[in-house]
Parts: C-alpha cells; structure tokens; sequence
C-alpha cells in the first residue's frame, strides 16, 4: 500500500545475477568433523559396519571415514556479493560443482533456487540420488540460501517463515554425557563402540558404559547410543532391551541405511517408549519418504549438508509433520540452526562436541567458519542467528585449494 496519495510505483528490484562459482577443498576437522587428529574420541574403538574386519576396528579412519575431507562452495553475484556453504565432499565433490553443477548456475538468479536444484538432481540422477553426489548439490543449494540472505539481508530462517521459539536447544555427541550434563546440554549421545563381531562381551561391554553414564548423569537426562550402520537386527534388538533397564531414550543409525524392512523390524521390536532414529546418511525426500511409509523410525535425522540442502530438507520435514514425526537434523552447526527454529517438529537440536574430550564446548565446524555460535548451557538463542545469510564467514586462515576450474 502507498502511504502517501499519488502514483505508487511498485517496482521488482533485479536481482545480481551469479556470475562465478567455485569449489574448494579443506582438511583438517570443519565440515569433515570425522578429519581430526590422533587421541580425538571421534575415532576411539567405534562401532561400524568395517568392524567386522579386526583390522578396521580400532580406527575409523583406518577405513577412510575422512577420506573425502571437507568441499567449500563460494556463489559470486554480479553485484559482488559471495555466498558460501561448507559440506562433506573434498575432491571428488568439487569436480561435480565445477564440471557439472556449474552450468546450472552461471547467469542465473540466485532467488531460482527450486529450477535450480530440480536441474542439479536430474541432470546429475543417472549416477547420484544419495551419498556424494548430494553432498555436492546440498553444498551449493546451502551456498544459494547463504548468497539470498547477504543480498536481501536477512538471515536464512527469516526467508524460511521465521522462528517459532527464542531459542534453540541441544542435545551434545561425545564421549562424556556426564560432561554435557553439567554444561547445561538436555541429553548425551555415546557413540557405540561395540559391535557384533565381538560378541556378547561386546554388547555387555555397550550396556556396562551405558550404566555407568546412568549412573553419572542421574535418572532424568537423556541418553542415547548412536550406533552408526553397525549392527544386525537381532544384535540391536538385543542392545535396545538390554540398555533399557538404564533409560536408553533413543537407539540412532543401528542397521544400514539401505534396509528399510530392518528398520521397520527393529522399531517392532524395541522396548515400548525406546524410540529408534535414523537418516543422516538418507538423501532426498523419496528416502526419507521410504523411512516415513515404512514406519522405520520415530525420529528422522536428515544432515542438512548430505540430503539435499535446505530446498530439499524443507520438502523432507513437511513429510515428517504430515505424519507427527519429528525432525532432529544431524549435526551440521549453522546449516540446520537456521532450519530448526522455523519448525515446530524439530523442537531440539544436535552438537557435536568436537573437542578431543570432549570436555567443553568449542565450534563444531572449526576452525573453518568464523562466527559460528556456539550453545551456552546447552543453548543458542535465536538473537545469536541474527546476521545476513547463515552469519557465519570463512575463515581465512584455513588453507583452500581449488582442483578444479569451470
Ligand atoms: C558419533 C557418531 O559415531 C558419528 O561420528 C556422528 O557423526 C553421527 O552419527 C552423529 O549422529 O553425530
Ligand atoms: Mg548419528
């Protein structure tokens, strides 16, 4: 509405077009937390799918679980203006940003992001759909919303509707719940350590450290074990009823991510008022459509940088909330910040504690993203979210290199 009489000249202002796209990559911890160095408690005797190999066991990164390394993604507009997004990628990411996603990008209008993720995941569908490829697309649909808030100025989860609480609140990933307890976090998720290839002492092992923590932390906070891909149906059902009797909230991520009818059993199976999630390693809403229509879970945990970006994690959550299902993104530090406050079904949210201890609360992504709030007793209050885009910058002292040109 004009305020004064007259003419009111209601004009669109154009949008700077994107003119350059880039891919970096980056080592050292960031958006691949798993890349940290000796004695971390990310890469102490965990449960995975490789463990079934005594030779893997002792070390994720024996196998590569940090082979990738981190992918930063920078979206240059004509006015020069620069978005960003950091994910899981490194390499091999980068070449699909620069050789592929690139020609989706180059001349177009940032605010088109729907045509132009619809564009990055047909053309890329035919050897994509989950995993990499995804990780990729996500990267730059993450750097597409970071480029519209810095030109209109607002801070991603203004575009996504607003807040729907004051602030966030979280549960903390370690090796010290007891620790996370007294710095004000509402639950501690263990990484499991054991798995079936050792045995039953393994999986007493699993319930000994849980009671332990029980014991710890007291009756009434949260505790979960997160087994990452790493157990068969009748072992996690044996773990889940086992772990009962010491108040496991949530059992996360205990099968592979391909076995929808496993899941579907396991949560079955489950002590009554145990809950089973899953779904960071799930891509797209026709995977989280399969965890939701198989009833596989009671919690989906999309990673906002793995399943598609936020385009895509908004089409994902709007299937949870049609069917009541809560949406806890894994954890990806601003990226899901952003998301999670929009949406009254993902009333909390996931910190990754990456100090090596973990014994206090550092960055999760450092040290590549500066500005990255972090939870105070075990919060971040929406006001800290307040800044243009994600509100976070890179950091220049991190080493970037660029494989690859388009
Ligand atoms: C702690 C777990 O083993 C993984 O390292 C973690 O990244 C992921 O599964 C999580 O839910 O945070
Ligand atoms: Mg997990």
């Amino acid at each position: 509405m004009c305020a004064r009489r007259g003419r009111c000249r209601s004009v669109v202002i154009p949008f700077p077009k994107i003119v350059a796209v880039r891919a970096f990559t980056a080592r050292g911890g960031g958006a691949d937390y798993h890349d940290q160095g000796a004695g971390h408690w990310i890469d102490d005797h965990i449960a995975t799918p490789m463990a079934r190999y005594p030779e893997y066991r002792a070390s994720r990164q024996s196998f590569g679980i940090n082979v990738l390394g981190t992918l930063v993604v920078e979206l240059e507009a004509s006015d020069g203006t620069v978005g960003f997004a950091v994910t899981t990628g490194g390499e091999p990411a980068a070449f699909i940003v620069e050789r592929h996603l690139s020609r989706f990008l180059i001349g177009q209008n940032p605010a088109d992001f729907e045509r132009i993720w619809d564009q990055m995941y047909f053309s890329t569908q035919y050897y994509g759909r989950k995993g990499l490829v995804v990780n990729a697309i996500s990267a730059v649909d993450l750097a597409l919303w970071d480029l519209l808030g810095k030109l209109r100025q607002e801070p991603v989860y203004h575009l996504l509707g607003g807040a729907v609480r004051d602030e966030l609140q979280f549960y903390a990933t370690g090796a010290r719940p007891d620790i996370a307890r007294d710095l004000g976090f509402i639950g501690g998720k263990l990484p499991l350590h054991h798995g079936p290839a050792e045995g039953d002492e393994g999986l007493k092992k699993n319930v000994a450290l849980l009671a332990d923590m029980r014991a710890r932390c007291g009756d009434d906070f949260w505790l979960m074990y997160d087994c990452w891909m790493a157990l068969d149906v009748d072992y996690a059902t044996r773990l889940a009823h086992a772990c009962h009797a010491h108040g496991l909230k949530w059992i996360e991520e205990a099968i592979s991510p391909d076995d929808y009818w496993g899941y579907a059993e396991l949560k079955r199976n489950v002590p009554k008022g145990m809950l089973v999630t899953c779904g960071e390693h799930e891509a797209t809403r026709w995977g989280f459509r399969m965890l939701l229509e198989m009833d596989c879970c009671d919690i989906i945990q999309p990673d906002v940088g793995w399943c598609g970006g936020i385009t895509e994690l908004i089409k994902i959550s709007a299937l949870a909330d049609a069917r009541g299902k809560l949406v806890v993104p894994h954890g990806s530090s601003v990226y899901s910040y952003h998301f999670v406050v929009t949406r009254h079904n993902s009333p909390f949210a996931e910190f990754l504690m990456m100090h090596p201890g973990p014994t206090e609360v550092v960055p999760m992504f450092a040290p590549q993203l500066l500005g990255e709030p972090v939870p105070h007793n075990g919060r971040i209050k929406v006001s800290a979210l307040d800044k243009p885009g994600f509100g976070v910058e890179l950091n220049p002292d991190v080493p970037l290199h660029r494989p690859y040109s388009n």
